[in-house]
């Protein structure tokens, strides 16, 4: 797919921007803090209805201003799409699709298609599970979006089933509960907690297969980008190797869905067990762990607890990769995303998505850089930012757009070709 206009109204520093894009490379260059960064962020919340950056709305509408409105138009499959977000902090954010007014904001992940590689993304592999959850999910829900309600249902039995814990917590400690219809209060809690121990099961299972199912398909590519993106003399494999082929490759690294449920199921690594025989031994868990799970006061088995864990040389990533095989590593992580959605999940024939780069290039040594630009070379649309152009790769070829962003307004500059 490709992004033909963006126009931003309140957005983080832009009162009012409108740009267009051309297919192929565009570069949008500018010193630090002129609002690069704030372009790309627009369409990666189309795209995944959240930001990179931050975790809460606020910080994106312009100082002094209650609303930000990011307008979009795509070509995808050869049919113009429009999209249009209107973010109000505190209250709902309402989205239009093809100007007709969306239901539920949810029902717009799907229609944008991106891939955002930023220099957040180092967290990936060095920081907590946390982000590499996010990752999955952000993902997860740009290729099957259903999957964005069965999170928001666990998520919402997750915080109630905490909620009861700890008010169980609180009974056992000596605390007096409110008793409901003549019941002892322990003894309704007990009964509630199992109506929660049932839905968590279930929403969980369903959840976390759909995790494993993705981390079993992107671990190929996973591995094939590593190759790609890694300094070792003579490791690319070359270009554009078919999916079907990416497995053989002997790549050092690779990634392994890690959950406690898997392990009490003693699913080999790389198989998919049915959702009936997670939810069943994710139930067991549960009810077993009662005991300490009222001692902590929080739920202690299910997909918020599980990791994708890293491998580089068999080895877990975190700790052992150096700092430039850990961002060979993030990077790979995107590429790899990018390839599943474009050669896997082309399903309305144009399910190529548009790659961003944010502020990549700086932070990548001049071997990775060249590599990195050889490979975004052939992506149908690319969007990069950078506040030096000494920092674009040579290696990048083709067309490429430019667009001068500075003092809070974005300026094509002309095209120019360097092949
Ligand atoms: N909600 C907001 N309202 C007004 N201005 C904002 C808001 N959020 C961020 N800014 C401003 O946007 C600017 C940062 O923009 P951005 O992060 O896009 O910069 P950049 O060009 O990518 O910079 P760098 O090269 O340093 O990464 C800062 O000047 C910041 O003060």
């Amino acid at each position: 797919m490709q992004l033909t206009a963006l126009d931003l109204t309140d957005f983080r520093s832009y009162p009012r921007l409108s740009l267009s894009f051309q297919p192929g490379i565009t570069v949008l260059v500018g010193q630090n803090g002129q609002g690069k960064t704030n372009i790309v962020e627009a369409l990666w919340y189309l795209a995944t209805l959240s930001s990179h950056r931050v975790p809460h709305d606020a910080a994106l509408v312009h100082r002094g201003e209650s609303t930000a409105i990011i307008r979009a138009s795509f070509v995808r499959a050869g049919r113009p799409l429009q999209v249009d977000l209107e973010i109000t902090p505190g209250r709902s954010n309402r989205a239009r699709l093809q100007g007709q007014n969306v239901s539920r904001l949810r029902d717009l992940l799907g229609e944008v298609r991106a891939v955002l590689f930023a220099p957040e993304d180092l967290g990936l592999v060095k920081a907590d599970p946390e982000g590499r959850r996010r990752f999955l999910d952000e993902l997860l829900f740009e290729i099957a979006p259903r999957f964005a309600s069965v999170k928001a249902d666990y998520d919402r039995v997750l915080k109630q089933r905490g909620n009861l814990l700890k008010q169980m917590r609180s009974l056992r400690r000596g605390g007096s509960g409110r008793s409901v219809a003549g019941l002892d209060p322990a003894d309704s809690a007990a009964s509630t907690l199992e109506v929660w121990d049932q839905q968590l099961a279930r929403f969980g299972a369903e959840l976390l297969r759909a995790r494993l199912h993705l981390v079993n398909r992107l671990s190929p590519h996973l591995g094939y980008s590593y190759l790609r993106v890694s300094t070792d003399e003579g490791a690319d494999p070359g270009l554009d190797l078919p999916p079907d082929q990416r497995g053989d490759v002997n790549s050092p690294a690779s990634i392994r869905y890690r959950s406690s449920v898997l392990e009490e199921l003693g699913a080999p690594v790389g198989s998919l067990p049915g959702t009936r025989e997670i939810q069943d031994a994710m139930l067991e868990m549960l009810v077993t762990g009662h005991d300490e799970e009222i001692d902590r006061g929080a739920t202690l088995t299910g997909p918020h607890r599980d990791d994708m864990e890293i491998r580089l040389h068999d080895f877990p990533a975190k700790g052992y990769a150096s700092h430039g095989e850990s961002w060979s590593l993030a990077l790979a992580l995107r590429l790899a995303s990018y390839d599943l959605l474009r050669l896997e999940e082309g399903d309305l024939g144009d399910g190529e998505p548009i790659l961003i780069l944010d502020d990549v290039f700086s932070e990548l040594d001049t071997r990775r850089r060249e590599r990195l630009g050889r490979i975004v070379t052939s992506a149908s649309q690319v969007l990069i930012t950078t506040a030096n152009d000494s920092d674009i790769p040579d290696s990048l070829d083709g067309e490429i757009h430019v667009i001068e962003v500075s003092l809070g307004d974005a300026v094509p500059r002309g095209s120019g070709s360097r092949s």
